[in-house]
């Protein structure tokens, strides 16, 4: 391994992704406990605090069955979710969330910020019962809007065993089993789990008893939460202290150059400029977590950065002198919104009809023919989280070639922040403007 790949793992170890969740249990005064549900007229009580097999047999009777959504649709497949639930017109808790503190932890421990009042909040969303035999396979939950960032899944303190929620994101997976929180509470208490929309989450089957959650939608309220300040995470400090030594060192990338790091977040961006869609220049405010971290830590050490998309051509086919070819992957840089590509000809390759409309190239190719010359990248990046090796968030789009027939081709696109690196005397003047010493 070179040095400067030793540099750049070295850097990578101090990102250790923090858990993209926050859980806990909540205190309520007993009569919040209460919950009132009903169609019509027919409008019921259930403590459930207190509440038998029965009547909690009777709440999981009054609902519907769950539905989830499919490309825009709501399905019903009880093959894929199995539960009851109530829309927010057929119930009402008696308790009022906004005066629980719970949003002010939600903000404190997941988005990591730290000010007097939450610039967040949470809608009601539904009511579920999860009888024996009710699960809910994994799934990532729409987001409703672009400022929604997360969802609350809060579970009543009934008995019942089974019907753990799994986590997974970035490789690695977390489990919030309710079932023993609330056997383990000397007193009745909500358990809670907040987490980002785009950790992929599954519902356990349940084995007996009746899990009961009211689920929330949590939005950051507008402006964007971006000038508010940031509590720093354990691995800012680190990551932070490791760039600093690798700045202050001249060997270090003496001519300068893009370090890259994945995001491990998923954003309201897309492949096209469509309804939703956001530039990546209004995504630099919304960064989560780690990613906001990273950020942080640019803007610490005084380096520019920004964020770009990377689209992966992973078939650039090479040929040999002796006729047979070999593929390598490309990467090419965009830098406000993914491009759409609808059609292309096999006469050129990927990375080039990419280039043609404006990406930026960021790997160097051999010459693709014998007796061609090699094709220089418009940008060096040296990846610290690469997108071979990115665990986090990376979107399909689809593509066509067009030569003897209509092929659809598929690539994944990845949202990277680059921190631009001054060569190694521009380096040097800013270590000397930082400590003062003088020539
Ligand atoms: O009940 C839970 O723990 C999660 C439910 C869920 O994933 C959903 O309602 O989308
Ligand atoms: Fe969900």
């Amino acid at each position: 391994m070179s040095s400067l790949e030793e540099q750049l793992l070295g850097l990578r170890d101090c990102i250790q992704n923090k858990p993209p969740y926050c859980s806990g249990t909540l205190k309520l005064p007993s009569e919040d406990f209460l919950l009132y549900y009903g169609k019509g007229d027919d409008v019921r009580r259930i403590d459930l605090s207190t509440a038998t097999e029965e009547s909690a047999k009777h709440l999981a009777e009054s609902c519907d069955s769950a539905t989830f959504g499919l490309n825009n649709q709501d399905v019903l497949d009880e093959s894929y979710r199995k539960a009851g639930k109530l829309d927010r017109k057929h119930f009402s808790p008696a308790f009022d969330l906004a005066s629980t503190g719970l949003l002010g932890i939600i903000e404190t421990e997941l988005i990591e910020r730290n000010k007097e009042s939450p610039s967040i909040r949470a809608e009601l969303y539904k009511l579920n019962v999860y009888g024996p035999g009710s699960f809910f396979k994994a799934h990532q939950d729409t987001p409703r809007s672009t400022d929604m960032f997360g969802s609350l899944v809060v579970v009543y303190p009934t008995v019942h065993e089974g019907g753990a929620l799994v986590l997974r994101h970035g490789g690695k997976e977390w489990t919030f089993d309710s079932s023993r929180i609330i056997a383990d509470q000397k007193e009745p208490r909500l358990a809670y789990i907040a987490f980002f929309s785009d950790v992929e989450h599954e519902v356990l089957q349940v084995q007996s008893g009746y899990r009961i959650t009211i689920t929330y939608n949590l939005y950051y309220n507008s402006p964007q939460p971006s000038d508010l300040p940031v509590r720093p995470l354990t691995f800012e400090s680190s990551l932070k202290a490791a760039l600093q030594h690798l700045l202050d060192d001249p060997t270090f990338l003496p001519e300068g150059g893009h370090l890259g790091f994945c995001l491990s977040h998923q954003y309201p961006v897309e492949s096209d400029r469509g309804a939703g869609a956001k530039a990546l220049s209004e995504v630099s405010g919304m960064l989560k977590g780690s990613d906001a971290s990273l950020a942080s830590v640019f803007t610490a050490l005084g380096l520019r950065s920004r964020l770009e998309f990377v689209v992966e051509d992973n078939e650039v086919w090479i040929e040999s002198e002796e006729g047979g070819s070999t593929h390598m992957i490309a990467y090419v840089l965009f830098d406000e919104y993914a491009p759409d590509i609808e059609e292309t000809t096999v006469e050129s390759q990927l990375f080039e009809v990419l280039r043609d409309i404006g990406g930026k190239l960021a790997t160097r190719i051999p010459p693709l023919y014998p007796g061609r010359n090699a094709i220089e990248p418009a940008v060096h990046v040296h990846w610290v989280v690469s997108p071979s090796s990115n665990t986090g968030f990376k979107f399909k789009t689809r593509y066509l070639t067009y030569g003897n027939e209509a092929l659809p081709g598929m690539q994944y696109t990845h949202l990277c922040i680059l921190a631009d690196v001054g060569d190694s005397s521009e380096r040097r003047r800013s270590w000397y403007s930082r400590v003062g010493a003088r020539r």
